[in-house]
């Protein structure tokens, strides 16, 4: 297979963001993928079973929107909740994946959702301009059916104007953005306001 510049450029951006996300723990043993929608609409994405900390180009595959292996290698699992958020959001060029603790931590204290309110780090996320500012993550149930997962989590997009992530219970958490730099900036974002309500229910120490 012939892969294009776009993709190469796409694939080492990936391995990247997985040594960064790693240095922070949260993709323990193969946990975690990760996805990068490419100019002519294919998107790369990492293979299934790799550690994502220690991902090399080769881990990085080609698929079409439809989730079609394009190049013969087996995409993640989860391959079919990227393409349904590359389908319902057509600026979004990137989407992350991590098992962190305090994704997982907010989604056995939380019940459907968490709100975030009123932190100056919410400019952190895509088009907020202050902290005056409410954002809500929703917590679906874990499912190993993704397809039947991926329709949930579609019917419930459908019912809100921004949503910048979303926690699967006792799993982890789904962001995106329009650059896999802006997909970090949530990710790190997201996580650190995770980490203030775990302290402030008590969860973590202060
Ligand atoms: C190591 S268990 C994690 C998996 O079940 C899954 O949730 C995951 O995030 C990674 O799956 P993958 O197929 O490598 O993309
Ligand atoms: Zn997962």
């Amino acid at each position: 297979m012939q892969y294009s510049q776009d993709f190469k450029t796409a694939a080492i951006a990936l391995c990247n963001a997985g040594k960064f996300i790693d240095s922070k723990g949260w993709v323990p043993a193969t946990s975690g993928n990760f996805s990068a929608r490419l100019p002519d609409g294919t998107i790369a994405i990492t293979t299934s079973g790799k550690h994502k900390g220690h991902l090399q180009v080769e881990d990085i595959m080609l698929i079409d929107h439809d989730a079609n292996s394009l190049d013969g290698k087996k995409s993640s699992a989860e391959t079919g909740l990227h393409t349904t958020l590359y389908k319902r959001y057509p600026t979004i060029q990137a989407i992350l994946h991590p098992h962190s603790i305090n994704a997982i931590l907010v989604s056995k204290i939380f019940g459907d959702v968490i709100v975030l309110e009123n932190y100056e780090l919410l400019k952190a996320m895509h088009s907020i301009t202050t902290h005056e500012t409410r954002i809500t993550v929703p917590i679906f149930a874990n499912d190993q059916d993704i397809p039947r997962l991926a329709h949930v989590v579609d019917q419930y997009l459908d019912t809100v104007n921004d949503c910048y992530g979303y926690i699967i219970a006792g799993h982890g958490l789904y962001t995106w953005g329009e650059s896999i730099l802006e997909a970090l900036r949530h990710l790190e974002a997201l996580d650190y306001l995770f980490d203030c309500e775990l302290r402030l229910h008590g969860v973590r120490k202060p």
